[in-house]
């Protein structure tokens, strides 16, 4: 075995960019496309930094495939892949769970480009930072994989990676940036696990509630924690050795979590850390009886299209009137035989929190979790998620409140910040009987004649009477299940909550927007989605103009408009990436630029037309860091090529966490919970319209960090 050595990490020298990179900037001129294909991205902290291509003969150097190399890794890279550099060469190879500071062997598995892949055979030394991981399957299953590197790593790793990009895709100099101040320290995320809820919405709304169908057959928005799990034929377990080497080991069935990058392969999985107790236990009891052979049950086998079993799907929703949780399990077969699940059913039954057992058949050869019919083999057919607390609820929180605390519902204050308290519901849910609790209450009608949806203010101030209850509205936010918009998303209610009560993100826009407050400046919200950001401006400037490509979206940002009472705010339907000279001709010039695109970022055009403009302020919330560094170097550095003059002067970088373990991190979070705290009237119509809608496919995936960028004009 051929080893090469590698000297270590510890050798400082000159920073450069990666190969890759470099990629990311070349590629968005010659790409028709805004969006070049992301490679992976280090974080190398400067202080250990690489050496330089200048220095290095990596053009020389190019590893064989199956090559066994002696590597260290130095930092992590796009969706948490360890960069390591081959000695004396510079040559750079990505290893996939490889951490920080770990010496290992690795073996060339894939040449690309400018560097390689290697899978790793065998540490040697393990990373700094090293933590036990909680959980037995962290390192072989696809989800968390930085369980076992210490939280503050991860931290810092996600730090690391922001810092790198702007400096080096986007071409800022380290040192600049650090005299200025411009890399704020990451928010961390305050719960590490049990944090996921996976989300399908699928409109309409109902009531307060989400009801959830098992499968496809939702008429309402499921908005439910969601786990899915599979059968498989053969049951794939780590062998003894390193992990390098994964050989499938044929020891039966399987019920678990597909192995990365494999169809056919399932990792036998008994716990998962990232979902509730409840469907934990449901998990627990399958897997002891299902593989008994009296049963008969078989598990489908992709490669043959023989058998029965095909998933076990797991959601927890929430009882509507006590607010405890409550799980559908829901089997998907290949045919309709429910007496052979019957065994299972009374089993799993007996866990209090099961309230559903569905049973999808589908007989197709694919081995999707859709199912073609639906049956209820126990319980009912849906459960319930509250979206928003309902009339009951909150009546019972109130009462609590006053009997507890003898006061009246006042105000609630967060950080000098005044909130109130809205719920909407559906119009011919409201009875009387219910709103005569409510003093005090405030009912917004709405213009939508379909939904009849109001408003319901329950909390105003109060002054004098009391004092703020924090408790009051943190239960009403755990209730809430707010704002993801599609069954990609992954929404950590936690961070969210946090990032409410610390005022984070939403001080953060504000702060940058600087508005003066006089009603005299423009706002215009690029990539405006339902206006949330530019309507939470809005009481505050001159005019809002928002402009979105989804038709519906546009529609609902208007409906928030008038939901809230905003007049001064006008969403434009366009493709942002087909503007030409006559934009911006139809409304003033902006002062305050926010924009927030997709993972793409920003098109050439775009780009072109905000150097034209020359804003004073420009706010760029990003959910990807490499795209947003590259726009950035276009806005402050220009494109010599392209004859355009860059002319804004980065500010401020302040990236947050919300996925500890994984590289993973939602990026719709900051605009809502931007828009929910600030203005009085903001607050669950907005909700609404978010959960209405389903068009945020494209912003789902590895989303690493959630940047939030401030630039002003240089001028
Ligand atoms: C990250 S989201 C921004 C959400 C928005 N700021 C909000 O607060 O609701 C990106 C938005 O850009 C929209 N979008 C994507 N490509 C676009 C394009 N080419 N032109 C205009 N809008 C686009 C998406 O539909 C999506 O609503």
């Amino acid at each position: 075995m051929a080893v090469v050595a590698f000297p270590g990490c510890a050798a400082a020298s000159r920073l450069t960019a990666h190969p890759w990179m470099r990629a990311i900037r070349c590629s968005s001129f010659s790409s028709p496309s805004p969006c070049p294909p992301l490679p992976p991205h280090s974080s190398v902290e400067p202080s250990t930094s690489l050496p330089s291509p200048e220095s290095s003969s990596t053009s020389s150097f190019f590893p064989k495939r199956g090559k066994t190399l002696e590597l260290v890794c130095e930092s992590l890279a796009f969706k948490g892949t360890g960069v390591c550099k081959v000695a004396d060469t510079g040559f750079v190879v990505l290893c996939d769970r490889a951490l920080p500071g770990e010496r290992f062997i690795g073996r060339v598995s894939r040449k690309k480009g400018n560097y390689a892949e290697v899978t790793k055979l065998k540490t040697i030394t393990p990373h700094w930072d090293l933590v036990e991981a909680p959980c037995a399957y962290a390192s072989y299953c696809g989800g968390c994989k930085t369980q076992n590197l210490h939280y503050k790593a991860q931290l810092k790793a996600k730090e690391l990676q922001v810092r790198d990009l702007i400096i080096h895709v986007g071409r800022f100099s380290s040192t600049d940036c650090a005299k200025d101040c411009i890399f704020k320290p990451i928010v961390p995320c305050d719960m590490h696990f049990h944090y996921r809820n996976k989300v399908c919405a699928v409109p309409p709304f109902h009531n307060c509630l989400i009801g959830c169908h098992s499968s496809y057959v939702t008429d309402l928005i499921f908005v439910a924690v969601k786990m899915e799990f599979s059968f498989g034929a053969q049951c794939w377990v780590p062998s003894d050795g390193p992990r390098g080497d994964q050989d499938l080991i044929e020891n039966g069935y399987a019920l678990g979590l597909h192995v990365p990058g494999f169809f056919d392969k399932v990792l036998h999985i008994d716990k998962c850390m990232l979902q509730s107790e409840a469907t934990n236990k449901v998990l627990a009891i399958v897997q002891d009886c299902w593989r008994d052979p009296s049963l008969g049950l078989s598990p489908y086998d992709v490669h043959t299209h023989r058998g029965f079993l095909k998933h076990l799907m797991l959601r927890t929703g929430r009882d509507k009137r006590t607010g405890f949780a409550e799980v559908m399990v829901n089997f998907v077969t290949s045919s309709y035989k429910p007496e052979m699940l019957d065994p299972l059913v009374g089993r799993i039954s007996t866990i209090p929190e099961v309230v559903s057992v569905m049973n999808n058949v589908n007989s197709s050869v694919g081995n999707t979790s859709v199912g073609e019919q639906e049956y209820t083999l126990y319980g009912k057919s849906t459960i319930n998620e509250m979206l928003y607390p309902s009339v009951s609820f909150l009546l019972m929180i109130f009462f609590l409140w006053i009997r507890l605390e003898r006061e009246l519902m006042v105000n609630l204050n967060f950080g000098g910040y005044e909130m109130s308290v809205g719920v909407a519901l559906m119009e011919d849910n409201i009875k009387k009987s219910h709103l005569r609790w409510f003093g005090h209450i405030k009912r917004r009608p709405s213009d939508d004649p379909v939904r009849k949806v109001v408003v319901l203010d329950l909390a105003y101030v109060k002054k004098g009477r009391g004092r703020p209850k924090k408790t009051w509205l943190e239960n009403i936010i755990n209730n809430l299940s707010l704002l993801d918009l599609n069954e990609n998303l992954i929404l950590n209610r936690t961070q969210w909550r946090k990032m409410i009560h610390a005022e984070v993100l939403y001080k953060l826009i504000e702060d940058f927007a600087n508005l003066k407050g006089d009603l005299s400046e423009i706002v215009l919200d690029l990539f405006c989605g339902t206006g949330t950001i530019g309507l939470t401006l809005a009481r505050r400037v001159r005019h809002v103009y928002g402009f979105e490509v989804v038709k519906q979206a546009v529609s609902d940002a208007r409906q928030n408009a008038v939901l809230n009472g905003i007049h001064n705010a006008t969403f434009i339907q366009g493709d942002l990436n087909k503007i030409d000279g006559d934009f911006g001709k139809e409304f003033p010039k902006p002062d305050i630029v926010i924009s927030d695109p997709n993972r793409p970022g920003m098109h050439l055009k775009l780009i072109k037309y905000l150097l034209n403009l020359q804003a004073s302020r420009i706010i760029y919330i990003s959910c990807n860091p490499a795209t947003c560094a590259r726009d950035l170097d276009y806005l402050c550095h220009g494109l010599p090529e392209k004859n355009l003059r860059g002319c804004y002067r980065l500010k401020c970088v302040q990236p947050v966490d919300m996925f500890p373990h994984t590289p993973h991190i939602e990026c719709i979070c900051c605009e809502a919970t931007i828009s929910w705290c600030k203005c009085p009237g903001l607050q669950f119509s907005q909700r609404i319209q978010y959960v209405l809608k389903n068009y945020y496919k494209e912003v789902a995936g590895a989303l690493l960090m959630h940047p939030l960028i401030f630039i002003s004009c240089k001028n």
